[in-house]
């Protein structure tokens, strides 16, 4: 498999040089020459896999250049972490299913692909004999499973840059506790949109990008988005076989568009047997409007009880819309451009039209939330956390024959705060969390400039000379 800049300004690469570029740099998102499309063959011979083998074999199917052996012990050890032997255990509560995406080391979706993408990153610099710096943005999440994929691991060192005070403060201790000298947390003085803001503005600027060998862990790089594909097939395969449905619907909490897209692929690749995406915005709600009305504009970002989807501009959203385009990178680069100096962009009713054979989309306030977690718990007994029930609120709109597969992206001990206004008590605390707040902490607060993450990065920086 070769991959393409959604800008069109590269050669194509193979997958290992794929994944350590992370940001083409032409500024654009890689993308994979083409999306494989499973054959009835291939279904019926991945339908009983373990998630492991599953893994295998889809990763395969895009990672044609690491050796076979490698990747089948990269797949073994970054799933030996989980704590459930399904990984991604499907489970029906209600008139949903809930896929549970916690079971990773730091209780949230984004184990799921960075474990493997750590592991992955340490098996290329070693055999490489090379380094690299890793430079991430979150809004709460992807930061601590970032760092738990990465710490302890030879020639990396890891620089995160989080909204200061903008992500629950469990998510602030998972992150800021892990002191191991190659670690550091950045608290930015703004908004997530500016962390991701500054990570894109250093990428592109490509002589400080090789000087510091720079490495992407957000859904930017590609293996993220691969590994997400994974758990939207073993989802399928295990409801639609319990329900005996030939055709689902995934309900996917939005924000930054990386998960979601995994889903369009996984889609793609199963001929239309996911036969839409709801995609579940909280009130940071630009992609609703998208989905809705064809209106991509960014306005002010509101802070909410789902911190992690406290985003505008969602950084893979150009990989659909070099879809949606018709694969032409010189119309994505155009609207790139329009879009950086305007702040928006609008969409033909046709279209519109083909986006709404994706997806449904609904935009899920804050009272919502707290009613879907309090009536969910009265229903099943089952405690979401606030960025899974906006999920759930957003799939029984759109609730009809098909079964409804809600991926619950974080485990509701993560947000104790959002859980104990909605139910009057907070949730159990599981062992991975035990302990957190009397650890040391190591982070340093900035302004959110470029210039001064720069600084920061060029005088902590990993370099062998
Ligand atoms: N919601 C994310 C934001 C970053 O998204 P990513 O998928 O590109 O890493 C978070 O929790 O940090």
């Amino acid at each position: 498999m070769r991959y393409l800049s959604t800008r069109g300004g590269i050669s194509p690469l193979p997958f290992t040089a794929t994944v350590l570029e992370g940001l083409a740099p032409d500024g654009g998102l890689i993308v994979p020459e083409k999306i494989p499309e499973l054959s009835e063959a291939d279904l019926r011979r991945l339908r009983g896999l373990s998630y492991q083998d599953l893994a295998y074999e889809v990763f395969r199917l895009f990672a044609d250049d690491l050796p076979e052996s490698e990747l089948r012990l990269l797949v073994d050890r970054s799933y030996a972490t989980f704590t459930h032997p399904d990984i991604t255990p499907v489970v029906k509560k209600g008139r949903v299913w809930i896929l549970e995406l916690f079971h990773g080391p730091t209780l949230a979706f984004k184990d799921v692909a960075l474990q493997f993408l750590g592991n992955l990153f340490e098996y290329l610099l070693l055999t490489r004999g090379e380094y690299m710096n890793i430079l991430g943005a979150t809004s709460g999440d992807t930061g601590s499973a970032a760092i738990y994929g990465v710490r302890g691991k030879r020639n990396l060192a890891i620089f995160i840059l989080h909204p200061h005070g903008r992500v629950s403060p469990v998510q602030a201790l998972q992150m800021t506790t892990v002191t191991d000298p190659n670690v550091f947390n950045l608290a930015l003085e703004g908004t997530f949109d500016d962390c991701q803001a500054i990570v894109k503005q250093l990428f592109g600027d490509l002589e400080f990008k090789r000087r510091y060998r720079l490495g992407a862990v957000n859904s930017i790089n590609w293996a993220r988005v691969m590994a997400q594909i994974v758990y939207y097939l073993w989802a399928y395969f295990r409801v639609s076989e319990a329900e005996g449905a030939e055709e689902v619907r995934f309900s996917v909490p939005t924000g930054n568009f990386g998960d979601i897209f995994a889903g369009y692929l996984a889609r793609r690749m199963l001929g239309g047997r996911i036969e839409r995406l709801i995609l579940a915005t909280n009130e940071n709600d630009i992609l609703t409007r998208f989905v809705n009305r064809g209106d991509y504009s960014v306005r002010e970002v509101i802070p909410t009880l789902s911190p992690s989807m406290d985003i505008q501009v969602a950084s893979n959203f150009e990989r659909y819309l070099y879809y949606l385009f018709g694969e032409d990178p010189e119309r994505v680069r155009e609207a790139m451009v329009r879009f950086a100096e305007e702040g928006r962009l609008r969409f033909s009713e046709e279209e519109i039209r083909r986006v709404q054979r994706d997806f449904l989309s609904a935009s899920v306030t804050q009272k919502e939330t707290l009613e879907t977690i309090r009536d969910f718990y009265q229903e099943t007994g089952y405690i979401l956390d606030p960025h899974t029930a906006v999920g759930v609120r957003a799939a029984l709109e759109f609730l009809e024959a098909r079964p409804m597969i809600c991926l619950a992206t974080a485990h509701p001990a993560k947000f104790p705060e959002a859980v104990s206004r909605a139910l009057g008590f907070e949730p159990p605390i599981p062992e991975a969390l035990k302990g957190l707040s009397e650890r040391p902490r190591r982070v340093v607060i900035l302004p959110a400039d470029p210039a001064a993450v720069r600084r920061f990065i060029e005088e902590n920086a990993l370099q062998i000379s």
